[in-house]
Parts: structure tokens; sequence; C-alpha cells
């Protein structure tokens, strides 16, 4: 029945609009499950290996599987855009990246491959059936309801778990330090010594050193983090915690660390940063989402559901609105404050004691 056919029945376009909508929650993790298909298979790095548009028969004889299943997911693909079909002069199609595609390979600067296997592996999806008991009990995390111990400890105890976790993270800091480089590099002005608290494995301070020269940086992350952390010229790896003691340098470099935490931690964790900068031109460089409280954001939806991540994968995590991060940031001493949005989910908040 068309969509007018529809409307004119029941007379109600919402109905009718609703009736098609319904299958997109019925079916929602069909699109997470396809696209982390064809990373495991390897779809967008056989494209781009090949150097051209590949027929469906090029494609299974490089990926070494049968045409038909290949075929059907690849329909899906395209049907979505992420891959696109061009005609061949002999009647037949090919297929051809796309932007979005060239995020689906295993390697490159803009590849996001690890965080959807990070995000679709069956530990972090073990929280998400466990949301509405957060919601039910407050305090009680989906992730430690599914796990036993936060996602934290869970790391330390299970490496691969570790690694698929620290290789997503180095995903995004590929990409959002790109974009803190190209729009906002005056925040990194007149800092010699950098200490990224939380750095993970040290991907975005090793960018930051790069095209900063004369910083000298310090990842302090976990033990089990930093142990497995690349070794990098301008770069000092420190294992440590940093609700203890964070090392001092002349800034503080601060990114997807306090959204993990609730508002007393977060307080904690800025106070502790304060106590390692100087108190006349030290600062904090918080790389953070800023939930904005008006509508016709594009990035409004993908911040909106980082918010519920946070809320499935940490105790009492957040992403969190302007007034909620001058809150945070007033009770932790600090008295000024910037923010500045960059091409990335997350601004950049300079603050200063
Ligand atoms: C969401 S990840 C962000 C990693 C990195 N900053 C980035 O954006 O790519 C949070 C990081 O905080 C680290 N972390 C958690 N608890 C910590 C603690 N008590 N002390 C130091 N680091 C901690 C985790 O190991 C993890 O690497």
């Amino acid at each position: 029945m068309g969509d007018a056919k529809r409307e004119k029945t029941n007379g109600e376009p919402e109905e009718a609009q609703a009736e098609i909508d319904i299958w997109k929650y019925i079916f929602g993790f069909v699109e997470m499950a396809v696209v982390k298909c064809a990373i495991e298979l390897g779809i967008a790095d056989a494209i781009e290996s090949h150097g051209n548009p590949m027929t469906l028969s090029e494609l299974s004889s490089a990926l070494g599987c049968e045409p038909s299943p290949l075929y059907r997911i690849m329909r899906f693909l395209v049907h979505r855009r992420i891959f696109k079909e061009e005609p061949t002069c002999q009647g037949s199609v090919c297929y051809v990246q796309t932007p979005i595609s060239r995020r689906l390979m295993r390697r490159g600067e803009k590849s996001m491959a690890a965080f959807v296997s990070f995000a679709s592996s069956p530990a972090v999806l073990a929280s998400w059936h466990r949301l509405s008991a957060r919601v039910l009990a407050n305090g009680t995390s989906p992730f430690e309801a599914a796990h036993g111990e936060d996602i934290w400890s869970y790391a330390a105890e299970n490496p691969s778990d570790n690694k698929l976790l620290n290789e997503a993270m180095a995903c995004d800091a590929r990409v959002t330090v790109a974009a803190l480089i190209n729009g906002c590099p005056e925040v990194l002005q007149g800092v010699s010594t950098l200490v990224d608290v939380g750095g993970g494995t040290g991907t975005a301070l090793r960018m930051l050193v790069k095209a900063c020269p004369w910083i000298r940086g310090i990842n302090f992350d976990l033990p089990h983090v930093v142990s497995v952390a690349l070794e990098s010229d301008g770069v000092d790896n420190v294992g440590g915690n940093m609700f203890d003691c964070v090392p001092k340098a002349d800034a503080v470099f601060l990114k997807w660390v306090l959204h993990d935490w609730g508002d007393d931690e977060c307080i904690q964790i800025l106070r502790k940063c304060r106590e390692a900068i100087p108190e006349d031109k030290g600062k904090v460089i918080i790389i953070e989402a800023v939930i904005e409280e008006e509508e016709g954001d594009q990035l409004k939806d993908v911040r909106l559901m980082l918010d519920m991540a946070m809320m499935a994968h940490t105790n009492k995590g957040k992403e969190r609105t302007m007034k909620e991060w001058a809150y945070v940031l007033g009770e932790a001493g600090f008295s000024r404050y910037t923010v500045k949005p960059i091409h990335a989910v997350q601004s950049v908040i300079e603050a200063c004691p």
C-alpha cells in the first residue's frame, strides 16, 4: 500500500509513519551487525587495495567467500549507502567505496573499525541488556550487573577486551585530536609539559607532541593500560591512579575521561589535576561533548547516544550540558573557562585555576 493511500485509510499520517518506524527499532541491531560483518570480512580493505571498483565475483574471490551471501550483504550495505554500485560495461554492477565505507577499513587515519568491534563485542553488548535495571534502581551499573566489576577492573583482567577498548579509544583520538590541532591549535600555545590523564595507550599525546614538538608529554593511565602503550620520542608513559595523584605539568589534557564519572568523582579528578598545574599559568584542556539544550545541532543525536552508552557502561558517567560542566569546574576550584567547538562530537573546554 502506498503512503498516500495508507494516510487516507486511517487518516493519521503519524500512525502511518509509526507502522514503518517501529521496524527500525525491532531490527535496530541489524545495521551494527552487518557493519561488523563487513569489517570482519575486510570488504572495504579489499576494494581499497584493488584500487578500482570490484564486481561481485572479484570481491568474493578476494575475500574467499561465497558470492550469494556476499551479494545479500552488499545489497544491504548499498541500500544503506555505505558502499555504492556503479554499472560495468558488461552490463553488471561493481562496488565502490564511499567516505563512510573507508571508515570501516581496519587501518587508516579515519578508521573506526576498532570502535565498531569494541561497541559490538559481547562484553559491551551485555550491559545494554541491563539498562532498565539502572533506571529502576539508580546506582546499579549495567556493566557491573553483567560482569561483577566496573569496566576498568574488567579490562585489567581481560587482556583481549582491554585491547578492544584501547584500540576503540585510539580510533576516536586520531579523529578528534586531528580536529583539535586544525581547529583550536592556540590551546597548546605556551605549554611546555602536558600530561594526558587517562590517556589510554598514548595516541592523542603522540599526535599532540608531533604537531607541537616543543611539548614534552606524559601519558598517564592505569598500569595495565600504559603497560601496552607504545614508546614514542617526547612522551613518557606513567602508570598510576588519577584519584590519588596526577603527574605535574604546565597543562593537563583530559579527553573522554570525565564523562565516565559522576559529578563527585569528576570534582575529585579535577581537583587532582588542579594540584598538578601551576596556579598562575596552568590550565586543564578538557575534550568532551557538551549537550546543547536547544535543538538544531546535527551532532545532538550522537551526543545523546553517547550519554546512553555512559549509562550502560559506567557506574555514574554521563554527558553534560554547559551548566553541568560549569558546576563541576566551579566546585573543583576553576574560576575561568572557555568552550570552543571543533569539528568533532566533543568540544574543547579550557579551564584555568
Ligand atoms: C574512555 S577512555 C579515554 C581514553 C583516551 N583519553 C581517549 O580519549 O582516547 C578512559 C581512560 O581512563 C582511564 N582510567 C580509568 N580510571 C582511571 C584511573 N583511576 N586513573 C587513571 N586512568 C584511569 C582508562 O584506563 C581509560 O584509558
